[in-house]
């Protein structure tokens, strides 16, 4: 079952600091660079998997989750999907990333066209929040949001799960 993403918080969503990085226009990776001394991309799995009910997607498709963690705290958990198996360029340097930030292609590479940002507060039940709780600990929800990126004919919709309280500036 495919949840109802949203183009806007609600006025009574979550309050500062977590809305302003909800509302991030820029890369996050770039926003915790500057709310924290050590950045760190954790790899949790890249591979073929079969996409979220989510994702909108068919098949086994090129999936990336990772944890961005400040200063050894992980504070977003983010799961990436290609839009096909054939991907072309994107395909290519989607699966070479390794440790390196999705942020650092998509926020770069000046062919890159971003979609909407959308928000859903995920709760139990849905596909993502099992995952989460897993590598982040157990919660009632977690804020989310996604936008997808495309070059091209492909596309990666990427979605942004905060853990917790984000560091304030340093
Ligand atoms: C899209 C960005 O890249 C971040 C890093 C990701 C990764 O390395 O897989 C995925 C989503 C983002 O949290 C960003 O920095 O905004």
């Amino acid at each position: 079952m495919r949840s109802v993403w949203r183009s806007r918080l609600p006025a009574h969503g979550p309050a500062a600091p977590l809305r302003e990085w909800l509302l991030e226009p820029d890369s996050l990776t770039a926003r915790c660079l500057r709310h924290c001394r050590g950045f760190r991309v954790r790899v949790l799995r890249q591979g073929r998997f079969r996409p979220l009910a989510d994702d909108a997607a068919q098949g086994r498709l090129p999936v990336r989750e990772v944890l961005l963690e400040c200063d050894g705290v992980a504070v977003v958990f983010a799961h990436s999907v290609l839009s096909t198996v054939r991907s072309g360029r994107l395909g290519r340097w989607f699966g070479r990333l390794g440790s390196r930030s999705l942020g650092s292609l998509l926020f770069t590479y000046p062919g890159f066209r971003r979609g909407p940002i959308e928000f859903l507060r995920i709760e139990r039940g849905h596909p993502l929040h099992r995952r989460v709780c897993e590598v982040a600990g157990e919660a009632a929800s977690y804020w989310a949001r996604r936008s997808r990126h495309h070059l091209g004919g492909s596309s990666v919709l990427v979605t942004e799960v905060f853990l917790r309280e984000l560091p304030a500036p340093v």
